[in-house]
């Protein structure tokens, strides 16, 4: 439990020339940890999260992920990395509207053979067992179309599809639209259970203090971040 899986440092970021949005000195997430990032709207948690992701490059400072450092990785590499090793749960979950939900949650698989290696017997029933584990068994659901699916429903769906192939680090950017307060607990315990099991580093973001006893440690994003945000 004690190996970074993320460890930055002096990480400086602004989306306009001389207004830092980040700028953190240290933060770390452990393997197999479970960490809640709180912080209010518009003060740069998903910022941060696209950053450990990849697909925003840091101003300065160190990035690493599982001891490679991203800021010197060529975008290929970087690419490859985040297919390996990542599964993200994006706010607006970012599912493919005309997949299925099983063509949905298999499809990190087609970018990361090292995914599909790590799975046991076909990839459907996979997709079906780690769906089943976020609570959607229902049978009539998985063919339709991710559109036609509730917000719950697709949360589902995008965890289901960042957990397939046991990537080292999840992360998880919580919707801002009020999901029921139920449905919610609920499903971050499964995802949490799930990290779990597999073994999976999570980082999860949200605005919501309330949430932080899912979680094995919980860091209040004003806490590290220098930058003073006003959105
Ligand atoms: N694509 C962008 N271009 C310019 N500014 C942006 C962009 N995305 C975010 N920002 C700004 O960066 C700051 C941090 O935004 P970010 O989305 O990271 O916050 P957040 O904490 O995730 O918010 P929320 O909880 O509402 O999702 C805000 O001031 C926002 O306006």
């Amino acid at each position: 439990m004690t190996d970074p899986v993320v460890s930055i440092s002096d990480l400086r970021f602004a989306w306009a020339p001389g207004r830092d949005v980040l700028d953190i000195e240290s933060f770390t997430l452990n393997a197999g940890e479970r960490l809640f990032l709180r912080g209010a709207s518009g003060t740069g948690k998903s910022t941060l999260l696209g950053i450990v992701a990849g697909v925003l490059e840091a101003g300065a400072g160190s990035v690493q992920i599982l001891g490679h450092e991203l800021t010197t990785l060529k975008p290929a590499a970087r690419d490859r990395l985040r297919a390996d090793h990542l599964g993200v749960i994006f706010q607006m979950f970012n599912l493919v509207p005309y997949l299925s939900v099983i063509g949905n949650v298999t499809l990190p698989l087609r970018f990361s053979p090292k995914r599909r290696a790590a799975i046991d017997g076909t990839e459907e029933n996979e997709a079906r067992r780690l769906l089943a584990r976020l609570g959607l068994t229902d049978e009539s659901l998985l063919s339709r179309r991710v559109s036609d699916l509730s917000v719950g429903q697709q949360q589902r769906v995008a965890a289901a599809r960042a957990l397939i192939g046991g990537p080292e680090i999840v992360i998880a950017d919580e919707p801002t639209s009020a999901l029921d307060a139920h449905v919610r607990d609920q499903f971050i315990s499964l995802l949490s259970e799930e990290a779990q099991r597999t073994g999976a580093a999570l980082l999860f973001v949200s605005h919501d203090a309330g949430l932080a006893d899912h979680f094995d440690r919980a860091v209040d994003l004003s806490d590290i971040n220098r930058a003073g945000v006003n959105a």
